[in-house]
């Protein structure tokens, strides 16, 4: 990242805060559209009189693993919501690949190379893992209507295989068990063949093996070019795998800064950790 086109408003920013209690140092810093893949610039979104994201700033870098993190309610869906065109921000800028995609809808930014993940699975409960995969491939990879069984199966295998589903192609999603339901919804992202694959709260019900079995995943498809954001309510299995955090508190940045940064970060562990991680 350039951190050096990033702009601090240090007239006094060790004193400033914000209604919440947030260091300007953390909410103030701004970002251009070189610093990241994903940059979000002064994203803020209001609903009526609540304002669930407040002014918030930060880049995704190309080929991170990227921790989202903030508490129940903080506003972590509201601004992938704002990202992946769900609704537009109610201000500010959303640049992706260094272009403007301020308010672009969700299957314009899909085609682009984004994908999500949802805390609550919605696969098709009447497909099988493999149909429910090749379903989610992009239309330029569905070959032809006869595709269904060719190629676009060969595609949608692959993808079944790489996150750990290949044994299980002919089941019904219902026979899934959660941990295999988090899988198929990677694969279902994965079949969209994106550049950032925002994920959102993979622990949640997981086992600490199946925490650290996903977390190999995501570190290997990292490690293969993919650039994640991990978005979580807590720490829990976060800090080994991100490469770097964000910490928001009512919608707007606490803190910014590797594990061991985040893990020191005195606000963080008053708002989060206790005290302590
Ligand atoms: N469509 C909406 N209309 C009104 N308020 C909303 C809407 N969506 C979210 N909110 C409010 O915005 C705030 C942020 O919610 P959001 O779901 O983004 O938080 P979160 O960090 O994702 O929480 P969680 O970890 O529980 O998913 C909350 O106060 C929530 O009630």
């Amino acid at each position: 990242m350039s951190t050096d086109s990033r702009t601090h408003d240090t007239a006094d920013e060790s004193s400033r805060t914000n209604e919440h209690g947030t260091s300007a140092n953390a909410a103030d810093a701004s970002y251009g559209p070189d610093d990241g893949l994903l940059v979000l610039d002064g994203v803020t979104k209001r609903f009526g009189g609540l304002t669930a994201v407040d002014d918030l700033s930060f880049a995704v870098e190309s080929g991170e693993i990227l921790g989202f993190i903030g508490p129940n309610g903080a506003g972590k869906s509201t601004t992938f919501d704002c990202v992946t065109g769900v609704f537009p921000p109610t201000e500010g800028t959303v640049r992706y690949d260094g272009e403007d995609v301020t308010g672009t809808a969700t299957h314009r930014m899909v085609k682009r190379g984004l994908a999500r993940t949802f805390q609550s699975f919605r696969p098709l409960s009447d497909r099988s893992v493999l149909d429910n995969v090749a379903l989610a491939l992009t239309p330029d990879k569905v070959f032809t209507l006869s595709g269904l069984r060719g190629r676009t199966h060969d595609r949608a295998r692959a993808v079944c295989e790489r996150v750990g589903l290949g044994d299980r192609l002919d089941v019904s999603p219902s026979e899934l068990p959660h941990a295999g339901l988090l899988r198929l919804e990677l694969a279902r992202a994965l079949a969209t063949d994106p550049d950032l694959l925002l994920v959102d709260e993979p622990f949640a019900g997981l086992s600490t093996g199946e925490v650290e079995s996903v977390s190999d995943l995501l570190a290997d498809l990292r490690d293969e070019g993919l650039t994640l954001v991990v978005v979580d309510h807590n720490m829990r299995g976060l800090l080994s795998l991100i490469d770097r955090a964000v910490v928001i508190r009512f919608g707007a940045k606490l803190a910014e800064g590797t594990p061991d940064e985040i893990r020191s970060n005195e606000e963080v562990q008053e708002a989060y950790l206790g005290g302590s991680t």
